[in-house]
C-alpha cells in the first residue's frame, strides 16, 4: 500500500504483535525451566538439548508451508491457528510427566510458533506503506523480546511459587483464549479483504514457492537472513552457556547474565536498524556487509584470545553480535520489495528458512566437533566462522545478480524499489539490440 497507515491498522498490528510476544515467551520458556524439566522428565543435558533441536527443526521445516498458507488463507486465520497450537502445546507441557509427552508438547508448540512471525510480517506488508515496513517489523521484534524477558525472571518466580503445572496451564489457557481476540479484531487488509481460498492444488503451491525462490531479491534476502542471524541464535539457544561455563570457566549465573546482552542489544538495535533502512533503503546492503565484516573481527578475537576472555571484551563482542538479529530483518524487507503482495507471505517464509537452517546446521556441527575434540570450544566454534564465510559468499553472488536485474529494470524505465548506480564490480550493461 501507499499513503499513511490508519489508526485501525496500528491497532490490528498491535493485536498481532502480541501474538508474536506470546510466541517468543513460549519458545524461550525452557531457558529457565530446563533444570526443572530435567527433573520432571528424568533426563540429562543431552536429552534436554533435543527439545531445542526439535523446536528449531519444526520451526524451519514449517516456514515455507506457513508462507504459502498465509498467502492462501490470510494472516488472521493463520494467527488464530497459531495461538490454538501454542496454547495446546503449553497446556500439554503443563500436564506432561514423561519425556515422550514433553517432546510432543514442545513439537506442537514449535508448530504454533512457526505460524506466527511470517503472518505478522504479511499483515504489516498489507497495512503499512513500503517505507514503514522495516520500522514496523523492528517494533514487532522489540515487542517479541518482551516475551523473551517475561520468560526469564518472572517465569523463574512463577515456577518457584505456584509451580510448573499452574504456571504453564495458565500461560496455555491465556494464549488459547487470545485467539478469540485475534479472530475478532484482525483484518487481513485495510479494506478487510481476505484472499479467496479455493481448493489447494499441490502443483500450484509448488509453482508459487518456485516463483518466489527465483526472484533474485528473495534469494538475496534468504542469504542475508542466513548469514546474519544464526550466530546470535546458536549462542542464545544452545551453545552460549556451555561455551562460557565449560570453555571459559565462568559461573552459570554469570553466563546467563552475559547472554542477556543479546536480548537488550536486539531490542535496541532492531528499531535503530529499522529506522535507518526505512529512511534510506539504499543503506540496507552496506549495513549487512558492515555487520558481517565486524562479526568476522569479533569471532577472530573470541577464538584467538589466550586464556579466559575478560568480561570487558565479552560484553561489547556479544553486543555487536546481537545486531545480527536486527540486520537479518533486512532480508524480509528485500522479500517485501521484490514480490507482489499476493506472494509476500511465501517469499517471507523462504527468507526465514535461511537463518533457521543455518542455526540448526551450526548447532549440530558444533555439538559433533565438541564430541570429536573432547570439548575444544575454539575448534568447535570454527563451524560458525565456516557458515559465516559460506553465507557471505552466496549473499555477494546474489547481491550482484539482484543489482544486475535492477539495472536492467532501470534501463527499461520501470519502477524499482531502490535506485542504484553501476560500480566497477557490477556486470557491464547489456547491449540493447538496435533496429537495423
Ligand atoms: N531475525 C529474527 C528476528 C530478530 C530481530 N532481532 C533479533 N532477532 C527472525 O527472523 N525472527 C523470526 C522469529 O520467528 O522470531
Amino acid at each position: 500500500m501507499t499513503g499513511r497507515a490508519s489508526r485501525r491498522s496500528w491497532l490490528i498490528w498491535f493485536t498481532a504483535a502480541i501474538v508474536y510476544l506470546l510466541s517468543v515467551f513460549h519458545r524461550t520458556s525452557f531457558g529457565v525451566a530446563g533444570l526443572e524439566a530435567a527433573d520432571r522428565f528424568g533426563v540429562g543435558a543431552a536429552a534436554l538439548s533435543t527439545f531445542t533441536v526439535l523446536q528449531v527443526g519444526v520451526y524451519a521445516a514449517m516456514q515455507i508451508p506457513t508462507g504459502v498458507l498465509v498467502d492462501r488463507f490470510g494472516p488472521r486465520k493463520v494467527l488464530t491457528a497459531a495461538l490454538l497450537f501454542l496454547g495446546l502445546g503449553q497446556i500439554l507441557v503443563a500436564v506432561a510427566d514423561t519425556y515422550a509427552l514433553g517432546l510432543l508438547a514442545r513439537g506442537v508448540l514449535g508448530f504454533g510458533d512457526a505460524l506466527t512471525f511470517v503472518s505478522v510480517l504479511r499483515l504489516i506488508a498489507a497495512h503499512f506503506p513500503g517505507r514503514q515496513y522495516a520500522v514496523v517489523t523492528s517494533f514487532t521484534t522489540a515487542i517479541g523480546f518482551l516475551g523473551n524477558l517475561a520468560a526469564t525472571v518472572p517465569l523463574t518466580l512463577l515456577l518457584a511459587g505456584p509451580g510448573w503445572t499452574p504456571t504453564f496451564l495458565a500461560a496455555g489457557l491465556v494464549t488459547a483464549i487470545y485467539s478469540a481476540v485475534v479472530a475478532g479484531r484482525v483484518r487481513d487488509t485495510p479494506a478487510g479483504a481476505t484472499p479467496k481460498a479455493g481448493p489447494v492444488h499441490a502443483r500450484e503451491l509448488a509453482r508459487q514457492v518456485r516463483t518466489a525462490w527465483r526472484v533474485p531479491g528473495t534469494r538475496l534476502g534468504f542469504w542475508v537472513h542466513f548469514s546474519t542471524m544464526f550466530a546470535p541464535n546458536v549462542l542464545t539457544l544452545l551453545w552460549g552457556v556451555p561455551f562460557l561455563v565449560q570453555g571459559q570457566g565462568r559461573p552459570a549465573a554469570t553466563a546467563s547474565a552475559l547472554l542477556t546482552v543479546f536480548v537488550f542489544g536486539s531490542m535496541i538495535g532492531g528499531p535503530l536498524v529499522g529506522s535507518i533502512i526505512s529512511a534510506r533503503p539504499g543503506a540496507r546492503m552496506p549495513l549487512v556487509l558492515g555487520y558481517l565484516a565486524g562479526a568476522a573481527v569479533v569471532w577472530a578475537v573470541l577464538l584467538s584470545w589466550p586464556g579466559q576472555i575478560p568480561v570487558g571484551v565479552l560484553v561489547p563482542a556479544f553486543a555487536f553480535l546481537s545486531l545480527g538479529g536486527p540486520a537479518s530483518m533486512i532480508g524480509f524487507a528485500l522479500a517485501r520489495d521484490y514480490n507482489p503482495l499476493s506472494r509476500v507471505g511465501t517469499a517471507t517464509g523462504v527468507v526465514n528458512v535461511g537463518g533457521f537452517v543455518a542455526t540448526t546446521v551450526t548447532a549440530l556441527v558444533v555439538g559433533v566437533l565438541l564430541q570429536l575434540t573432547g570439548g575444544q570450544f575454539r575448534v568447535a566454534l570454527l563451524a560458525v566462522v565456516a557458515l559465516l564465510a559460506l553465507g557471505t559468499f552466496r549473499m555477494l553472488v546474489w547481491w550482484l545478480r539482484a543489482r544486475a536485474e535492477l539495472f536492467a529494470a532501470q534501463e527499461r524505465g520501470e519502477h524499482v524499489p531502490v535506485q542504484v548506480r553501476r560500480h566497477v564490480w557490477d556486470a557491464p550493461a547489456r547491449k540493447v539490440p538496435q533496429p537495423a
